[in-house]
């Protein structure tokens, strides 16, 4: 398989398998949070002693902490501003009705800068500085978008209940931090908390699902969670999701975040290292089933 550094990949229906399981806590649901105020200061410095950035950071650890999972909102992010990306999807003939349109839709949904700003506030989060996932570590991020498209429950199981599909096995994701746009109506993606309930991540409208990865885990040294996720198909209607993944530089040696070390009472390092790019080849090639 060959990857280049920036990989769009189109991809018709997807099955994951499941792995060890991840734990968060006991979340019942995914906290919204405001990022308004970080990614106003996000290129200063001293962002971190500004209370509305402050704010922002305490959210994002504790959501990072309980859940592995949280939505983003921010002033300029307009309800539905992505749902055409998904149109491509749709119907038979799977291109865009007006290619240079979806290209700059496209080109503005991947733009690095929400995903690395993000990542400053976690840093923050995890009390290193705001550019920790910059330079060797995430400074040349790896990145791959993914348009998923779900096709609508199939009649045959429609009258059993409650039977559902599985679109998308249960799963961990591989890198930093995804962000997801999904359809606006169809409730599909499931979040696993502790006790092993699967908790709903319905759309939300003017939001982003953000989700962390296994590297982001690593550089924690277990402080946030890769929180295992799957999505069911129990709508007639065909579902389409913009998943954005957002990595660390492709040959990155991971390995616990001196400042994690010390957080995690009792135990220095809980993780050995990984190298970002062999952690991604291994999980595609045993994780995807054709
Ligand atoms: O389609 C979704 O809602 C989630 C997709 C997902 O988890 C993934 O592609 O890793
Ligand atoms: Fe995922």
């Amino acid at each position: 398989m060959q990857f280049n550094n920036k990989t769009v990949a189109l991809i018709g229906s997807i099955k994951l398998n499941s792995r060890t399981a991840a734990m968060a806590t006991d979340f019942k649901s995914i906290p919204i949070i405001d990022i308004s105020p970080l990614l106003a200061k996000c290129d200063d410095p001293k962002m971190a002693e500004d209370p509305g950035v402050s704010e922002v950071v305490k959210q994002l650890n504790q959501a990072c902490k309980e859940a592995g999972f949280f939505y983003v909102c921010y002033r300029e992010l307009k309800p539905g501003a992505y749902g055409d990306l998904g149109k491509v999807m749709e119907g038979c003939n799977q291109w865009p009705q007006d290619p240079p349109k979806f290209k700059d839709m496209m080109e503005e949904y991947i733009n690095l800068y929400l995903a690395r700003n993000i990542m400053r506030g976690i840093a923050l989060a995890l009390g290193g500085s705001p550019y920790e996932f910059e330079g060797a570590r995430a400074g040349d991020a790896f990145w791959v978008t993914r348009i998923i498209g779900y096709p609508g429950k199939s009649s045959e199981n429609s009258q059993e209940k409650p039977t559902h599909d599985i679109g998308c096995g249960a799963h961990t994701d591989y890198g930093l931090l995804t962000l997801l746009n999904q359809d606006d109506d169809i409730t599909a993606l499931q979040v696993r908390n502790r006790s092993g309930e699967w908790i709903s991540a319905p759309p939300v409208p003017g939001t982003f699902v953000c989700n962390i990865g296994d590297m982001l885990k690593i550089y924690s040294n277990g402080l946030y969670e890769s929180t295992l996720h799957r999505v069911i198909i129990s709508s007639p209607k065909y579902r389409v999701s913009v998943a954005y993944f957002y990595e660390t530089n492709f040959n990155a040696a991971v390995e616990p975040l001196d400042v994690c070390k010390v957080r995690v009472i009792g135990e220095a390092k809980k993780f050995d290292r990984a190298v970002y790019g062999e952690h991604l080849v291994k999980k595609v090639l045993t994780n995807f089933v054709y």
